[in-house]
């Protein structure tokens, strides 16, 4: 937590939405001139692509083999914590980028699959936005999630963020939907012990809900559209949320628990607007203090 240079985290699995949460966060900002520091959770994967294969062939061929990009040993958590703590410390640290199509790669003249070189944070901005897989992640020493101001899980049920999954991995990335279901199996021991538990640490999370039938993600032939969903909400701590007008902006929305409002799929980023504006100008405002003191 820091005054001066605070930390959002959006978390959520593989496919369950986060890059697309991540543009109405940059709408907000653009809005409202904050500028971010912007982290991708996959650039601190330890292993690139090459590599990452090479030792999953290793673990394969030993019985039951779960190393995934869910867990420790794929992923530089002590690093991602390094980077938190330095941000909310001094306003730097060190970032790259994890370049997963050939498009991507190409601007940066590189193999997709590959890391760009570590480079330092720009100087000057307002706040460390991070985006991916482990935003509240705890294992052993490492804590993530203390450092950060304004925690969001982002979760759809499992099937509908398997057929996310699907269709995002085999439509941008180029796999296979029998690829896509080894690894969606392999990262079960992770999901449950590494992913899961985040969302037990973070102040709000955003579950959506399909009203159509996804019993057999595998065969989905397209992903249920924002008006075929609900987006379940539910605070940590509601006590400074202002649950009358939430309902009243956002038509057809209902609280389900006395913390937990629901609102029709195609609202979702209304609500996220209508929730997280003010929270972004308190930050802005109290970091502007901090700074004058
Ligand atoms: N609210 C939504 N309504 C409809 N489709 C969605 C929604 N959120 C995400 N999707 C779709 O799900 C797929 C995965 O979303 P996205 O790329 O944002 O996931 P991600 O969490 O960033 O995944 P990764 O961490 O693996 O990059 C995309 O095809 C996206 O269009
Ligand atoms: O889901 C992921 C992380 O969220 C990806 O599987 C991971 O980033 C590896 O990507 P690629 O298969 O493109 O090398």
């Amino acid at each position: 937590m820091s005054e001066r240079h605070p930390i959002i985290a959006i978390t959520g699995s593989s496919g369950a939405g986060t890059s697309t949460v991540q543009r109405t966060f940059e709408e907000i900002f653009r809005r409202d001139g904050v500028t971010a520091a912007v982290i991708e959770g996959d650039s601190f994967h330890a292993y690139d692509r090459r590599t990452m294969r090479e030792k999953l062939a290793e673990c394969e061929a030993q019985a039951a083999c779960q190393l995934s990009h869910f867990g420790p040993e794929a992923n530089l958590f002590r690093e991602l914590e390094n980077l938190f703590r330095a941000y909310s410390e001094t306003g730097g640290g060190m970032r790259r980028k994890y370049l997963h199509s050939a498009e991507e790669a190409e601007a940066y003249g590189q193999e997709p699959g590959t890391f760009t070189p570590w480079g330092e944070l720009p100087t000057g901005t307002d706040l460390l936005f991070y985006e991916g897989l482990h935003g509240a992640v705890k294992h052993e020493e490492v804590d993530v999630a203390r450092f950060v101001d304004l925690l969001i899980g982002v979760v759809p049920v499992v099937n509908l963020e398997w057929i996310q999954k699907l269709h995002r991995d085999k439509s941008t990335r180029g796999y296979s939907t029998e690829a896509v279901t080894d690894t969606i199996l392999r990262r079960m021991h992770d999901y449950v012990h590494y992913i899961c538990p985040q969302f037990a640490r973070t102040h709000v999370n955003f579950q959506r809900v399909p009203m159509v039938d996804t019993s057999n993600p595998f065969i989905a032939r397209s992903i249920p559209t924002p008006d075929e969903s609900m987006v379940v909400i539910r605070f940590a701590n509601p006590r400074s949320i202002d649950f009358p007008y939430l309902l009243n902006m956002i038509h057809n929305s209902f609280m389900s628990r006395a913390n937990t409002i629901v609102v029709p799929g195609g609202k979702m980023e209304l609500a996220m607007q209508l929730i997280f504006t003010p929270f972004i100008w308190r930050l802005i405002e109290r970091r502007k203090k901090a700074l004058n003191q």
